[in-house]
């Protein structure tokens, strides 16, 4: 009996390995990368053939189901929703950033000068340099994180990487490391929804759907990535207790899609001021503003007066401030939004300039950061350059990644980050992570951050499962090469239609009401100008005339044009120089490198009658991009008095003032004698607003809030000229460009969409050669609609003004590749459409 029991256990042992190891294999590997990979997601398609039968009936993305987007023409005609006459400044936070930041500003001393800064503030200059030429990039740029984690200690020994594992699928991200900067994830196994035009999608999955009750019906099935986030939807979002901006003090707007932005009703073009004195304000009117300053610094129940509050009673109008409407945002941002916030998608939004890809992004933003208000470290706001970035509060793309410049093969890079506790954190604790900017962003960097997320995060998914949050316009300004090679784009990127759920384009142009105006622009943006388009362009190059004093913006597309432009125009004037120089905080190890690429300039020199520009959005009416020249010099206490003194609200206001000068530094009676400029600024409503600008404060934050460094200066630059890199995002009322110089595609484009009307536009030396669109860029926007065409989803029975776009004539025959590669000829109309978008 013993002995059948030996054999018994002999034959059990001998038929178990096989069936154990395999099974153990398996659940390893689910243990390891419990997503799929790319490879090997269910349901993949390995074909183009049959990626395009998925992405016809999309079994996990509802994008399909998504409302049209509204064609341009639609878009004219029907404005009443969102009527909309464009600010005199933008209103889109992108401002403009320091160009006065290099140690070179202003070296010349001019004679006279005065120095207004508080006597015993550090100063502190930062360094820049040129990458390559014309095109300028602030060191912070490619800021190492390294460098910022001195109190961190590197590990005797590093972490080496994953194991290779049994090639069981999913596969192990750690082994397809590529040596290269290529990533191993080839096109075929990328999804290809985001080649088709959601509007086109949604007609077709409407079609095939019958009925939808809504157009982000939850999917039916769990997504290539299962919306982390959306447990935290459950929990309550904890009110962040940081100080509130006095003139943020306005009560939430209910509906969430209202941006907390500037509008303005529809008016002339360039509104021509209406002339008013200096101190036109009604008594009762400084009474009433120095009443709330008072209620609102007793209402936050705080014994000392916050930077904020003594800022805002520095800083009066003298002219009666206009209600202006919050934007509402369109269907199609709202789309957008609700695809990124409510189903949690990796979404790719794009379109021409001023079609509200910023504003839609900061909507998304504050929701977002609603939504992780207990776990602010789960959302990284990042973007291509360190001035895109300041602009959404955010960190460049290479400081969120730890990477440095981020030159090294990826499995160095994932060492490096490893030995980051702070990038390493990041990379493990952010759940969505957005990337302003895109077109910037070189596509080598992006497969690279793809595979070191799926790394480091030990998930196969794109970027780890990281769901990304994507603007921008691959029409607009290029990545900067390395020198020698051409740029990459990131479309280019192996891993780019992995990592994107939804592409979507914005068609409704914002900035420019006049339709003729924009498709002036959009063939611009197409490269691919009409015999009329040039001759309406060449007609622009007369000179502006305007009579309140304020001079036309002066684009150029090279920084020292733009020093040399400014510093001529300052010393052609009359006077006395005064300098501010900023008062800088944090480690002062890396504090000039964080601070390299804040709007505020280390240092600025103005006189009387010059051109400045705010840098901060200060209320309704004044904001980022408000042009205004300096009146004259002067202390608030003057200021003060000159406003008029009534009752004790003025004494409150003084203090406060006193206050905040002690805060910078000051003794307190010097305080009184530091003479800020008074600007007059040409107010967004077409009023003129008069303001002593005294110094306001820009952080550099960690997503925790932790301040690491911070910048107190006047929030103003000098702004006759300015570089079109920095003009990037920026809405100007009256632009002149000088094309002679321009070398970059892309370049001309940017600098003459800053113009909100052609009434304020004026150009110099047009030729149509100088419009130069990137074929791969055309390319790559045309593809978005030919697989839809390839595909034979010819939209034909909905009412929608989406549905004639661009299908009306039946899809050629397939290329010998048989992929996206189509040709067309489309009528007028529809090239007018497909010009809107691509
Ligand atoms: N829904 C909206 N309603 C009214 N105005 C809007 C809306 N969205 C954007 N705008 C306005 O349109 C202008 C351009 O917006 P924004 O800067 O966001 O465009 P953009 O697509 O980011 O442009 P660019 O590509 O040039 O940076 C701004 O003045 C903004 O206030």
């Amino acid at each position: 009996m013993f002995g059948r029991a030996v054999e018994a256990k002999k034959a059990a042992l001998a038929n178990q390995p096989s069936s154990k190891m395999s099974s153990n294999s398996a659940s390893l590997g689910k243990q390891l990368f419990p997503s799929s990979s790319p490879n090997s997601a269910p349901g993949r398609p390995a074909t183009v053939v049959d990626m395009m039968k998925r992405s016809r009936f999309p079994p996990t993305h509802p994008s399909g189901q998504s409302r049209p987007l509204s064609t341009p023409a639609a878009s004219f005609q029907n404005k009443s929703q969102n009527s909309y006459r464009p600010p005199a400044a933008a209103t889109n936070g992108k401002g403009l950033a320091s160009f006065y930041n290099g140690a070179g500003s202003f070296k010349d001393e001019p004679i006279n000068i005065v120095d207004d800064s508080p006597p015993r503030l550090p100063t502190k200059r930062s360094n820049h340099f040129i990458a390559s030429s014309g095109v300028e990039f602030d060191e912070d740029d490619f800021s190492d994180d390294n460098t910022l984690d001195l109190d961190f200690q590197a590990p005797q020994a590093l972490p080496t990487l994953p194991r290779p594992k049994p090639q069981t699928a999913p596969v192990n991200p750690a082994e397809n490391l590529p040596t290269s900067d290529a990533s191993v994830i080839s096109w075929t196994q990328s999804s290809p929804s985001h080649y088709v035009h959601p509007a086109i999608r949604a007609s077709s999955s409407i079609r095939n759907q019958t009925v939808s009750q809504t157009p982000f019906e939850a999917p039916p099935t769990a997504s290539k990535r299962d919306f982390p986030h959306q447990e935290q939807s459950t929990t309550q979002p904890v009110k962040k207790t940081k100080r509130e901006l006095p003139w943020k003090r306005r009560p939430e707007p209910e509906d969430d899609d209202v941006v907390e932005l500037q509008e303005t009703p529809a008016a002339a073009p360039t509104p021509a001021p209406k002339p008013k004195p200096i101190w036109d304000t009604t008594a009762s009117a400084v009474k009433a503003q120095k009443k709330q300053l008072k209620t609102q610094s007793k209402s936050s129940g705080k014994p000392e007066v916050s930077a904020a509050d003594m800022h805002e009673a520095a800083m009066s109008s003298t002219s009666t401030k206009k209600k202006a409407a919050s934007i509402v945002l369109s269907t199609e941002q709202r789309h957008v939004k609700s695809l990124v916030v409510d189903k949690g998608a990796s979404v790719f939004f794009t379109g021409p300039a001023g079609t509200g890809k910023s504003v839609l992004m900061r909507s998304i933003i504050q929701d977002l950061r609603k939504r992780f208000a207990r776990d602010p470290d789960r959302l990284a706001v990042t973007a291509s350059t360190g001035l895109a970035a300041c602009n959404i509060g955010g960190i460049t793309l290479h400081s969120f990644a730890g990477i440095g410049l981020g030159k090294e093969d990826v499995n160095t890079l994932v060492k490096k980050i490893r030995r980051n506790p702070k990038a390493k954190n990041r990379w493990l604790r952010t759940k969505v992570l957005i990337i302003d900017e895109i077109s910037m962003v070189d596509g080598d960097l992006f497969d690279k951050l793809s595979q070191i997320g799926r790394v480091i995060r030990n998930n196969g998914r794109p970027w780890g499962g990281i769901q990304l949050v994507i603007t921008g316009d691959f029409f607009q300004l290029p990545p900067v090469p390395e020198s020698g090679k051409e740029a990459k784009f990131a479309f280019d990127a192996a891993t780019w239609s992995n990592s994107i759920d939804h592409t979507i384009g914005l068609t409704e142009v914002f900035r420019q009401r006049d339709p003729e105006f924009a498709n002036m622009l959009n063939e611009m943006r197409l490269g691919k100008i009409s015999e009329k388009t040039i001759k309406n362009f060449e007609a622009l190059s007369r000179p502006l005339q305007f009579d309140d004093g304020i001079q036309v913006t002066e684009l150029f597309p090279r920084r020292n044009e733009v020093e040399r432009s400014n510093q001529k125009r300052l010393e052609a004037l009359p006077g006395e120089v005064r300098r501010y120089e900023a008062f800088d905080t944090g480690n002062v190890a890396v504090r000039d490198k964080l601070l390299a690429n804040m709007m505020a300039p280390p240092t600025i020199e103005l006189k009387k009658k010059a051109q400045v520009m705010l840098i901060k959005n200060m209320d309704e009416t004044l904001v980022n991009g408000t042009l205004g020249t300096v009146e004259k010099f002067m202390t608030q206490t003057s200021f003060e008095l000159e406003v008029g003194e009534d009752d004790d609200g003025d004494m409150d206001a003084k203090k406060r003032i006193r206050a905040f000068t002690n805060a910078l530094g000051d003794s307190g009676s010097k305080g009184d004698q530091i003479k800020y400029p008074l600007v007059r600024f040409q107010a967004a409503d077409g009023t003129a607003r008069h303001i002593l600008c005294v110094p306001e404060e820009w952080k550099v934050e960690l997503p925790t809030g932790e301040v690491q460094a911070s910048r107190k200066q006047l929030p103003l630059i000098l702004a006759w000229a300015l570089s079109i890199h920095k003009a990037q995002g920026q809405t100007l009322e009256r632009v002149k460009v000088d094309l002679g110089t321009a070398f970059e595609k892309g370049q001309a484009y940017v600098a003459l969409s800053r113009a909100t009307t052609q009434q304020g536009l004026q150009v110099l030396r047009f030729r149509k050669d100088k419009v130069m669109a990137h074929p791969r860029v055309v390319d790559f926007y045309n593809k978005l609609y030919s697989v839809e065409t390839v595909m034979g989803k010819r939209a034909t029975t909905s009412a929608s003004a989406f549905d004639n776009f661009v299908y009306n004539k039946p899809p050629p025959a397939q290329t010998a590749a048989g992929q996206r590669r189509a040709v067309y000829e489309f009528d007028e109309d529809e090239e007018e459409m497909m010009a809107a978008y691509a």
